[in-house]
C-alpha cells in the first residue's frame, strides 16, 4: 500500500516490517496516523495488531523500515497493553497505580505533588470510580481495573494514546463509559489508535480503520476499509499464514 503523507501526520510508518527472532509478523506497512485522528486497527488473530502498537510505542525494534514521530516524542505516547500482559498480583493500590501516569514528569523516585494526587482523584471520578483510591488492584473486577488503567491514561495527558483490545472481556456498561472517555480524547484532538475485534463497535465509534492481515488490506475511512470484500481478503490471508516463514526479502511495498 502506498504511503499517504500529509502535513498533519503525527506518526508515519515507512515500509515497516516487524517480527520476532527475525520471523516477520507485519510486512512492508506504509501510511500515517493524522494528528487528532481516531483509528481502529482490526484484523484476524495473529494479524500483527499488537506487534504494530508495540513498534509505535517504541518497545519493539523494526526488522526493517521506520516509525517516524512527526511533531511528537516518545514521552507524548501513552500505551495500554492487553490486560493479559499486566500482573495484578503486585501489591499496589488504585491511587498509586493511577499516579504512575505522572512518572514521566515526576521520575521514579520523585515526590508526587498534592495537585497530582487531586488529579488522580479527578481521573478516578471521571471513570466512575470515586473513592476507590485505597483499594488494592488485586481486589478489583476486570472492568474496574480497566477503568483504573483509563484513569492512569487520563493523568498521563498524552498526545498519542495506543489501546490494545481495551474492551475485550469488559462488561457492556464499562465499555460504554470508557468509549465516552475515548470520545473525549478525540474531542480534545488527541490521536488515538485502538486494536479492536468488535466490527460493529468500530463502525459506530471509529472514523478511520486500518485493516491488517500482516500487511495492510485497507487503511481508510472505516466504511471504505471494512467492506465485505476486504474482510474476506483478510480472512483468506489469515488462513494462508505460515507461522514458520523466513525473513521477508521484498524490498519495496
Ligand atoms: N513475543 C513474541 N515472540 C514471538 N512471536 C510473537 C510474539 N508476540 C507475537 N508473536 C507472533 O507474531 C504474530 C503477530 O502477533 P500479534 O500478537 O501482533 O497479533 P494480533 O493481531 O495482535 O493477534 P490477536 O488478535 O490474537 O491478539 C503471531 O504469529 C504471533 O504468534
Amino acid at each position: 500500500m502506498a504511503a499517504r503523507t500529509a502535513p498533519d501526520d503525527l506518526v508515519r510508518l515507512h515500509d515497516l516490517t516487524l517480527g520476532y527472532r527475525r520471523h516477520p509478523a507485519v510486512h512492508h506497512l506504509s501510511g500515517a496516523f493524522r494528528a487528532g485522528s481516531l483509528t481502529a486497527v482490526v484484523g484476524p488473530n495473529g494479524a500483527g495488531k499488537s506487534t504494530l502498537l508495540k513498534a509505535i510505542a517504541g518497545t519493539l525494534r523494526p526488522l526493517s523500515g521506520r516509525v517516524v514521530l512527526t511533531g511528537a516524542q516518545r514521552r507524548d505516547i501513552a500505551f495500554l497493553p492487553q490486560q493479559a500482559e499486566i500482573d495484578r498480583s503486585f501489591p499496589i493500590d488504585v491511587l498509586d497505580t493511577v499516579l504512575l501516569g505522572h512518572w514521566r514528569r515526576v521520575g521514579l523516585f520523585g515526590a508526587v505533588t498534592r495537585r497530582q494526587i487531586e488529579q488522580a482523584g479527578e481521573a478516578l471520578a471521571a471513570v466512575g470510580l470515586p473513592g476507590f483510591e485505597r483499594r488494592p488492584i488485586g481486589a478489583l473486577s476486570a472492568g474496574q481495573f480497566q477503568r483504573v488503567l483509563f484513569a492512569r491514561l487520563l493523568v498521563q495527558d498524552a498526545r498519542l494514546i495506543l489501546l490494545d483490545e481495551p474492551f475485550t472481556a469488559i462488561d457492556a456498561r464499562t465499555t460504554a463509559d470508557l468509549l465516552d472517555v475515548v470520545r473525549r480524547w478525540h474531542g480534545e484532538e488527541r490521536t488515538v489508535v485502538a486494536v479492536l475485534h468488535d466490527i460493529e463497535q468500530v463502525r459506530a465509534h471509529f472514523p478511520d480503520t486500518l485493516l491488517l492481515a500482516r500487511e495492510a488490506i485497507a487503511w481508510d475511512r472505516t466504511d471504505d476499509s471494512l467492506t465485505a470484500a476486504n474482510l474476506k481478503r483478510a480472512r483468506a490471508m489469515a488462513e494462508a499464514w505460515d507461522e514458520s516463514a523466513t525473513p521477508c526479502r521484498r524490498s519495496t511495498p
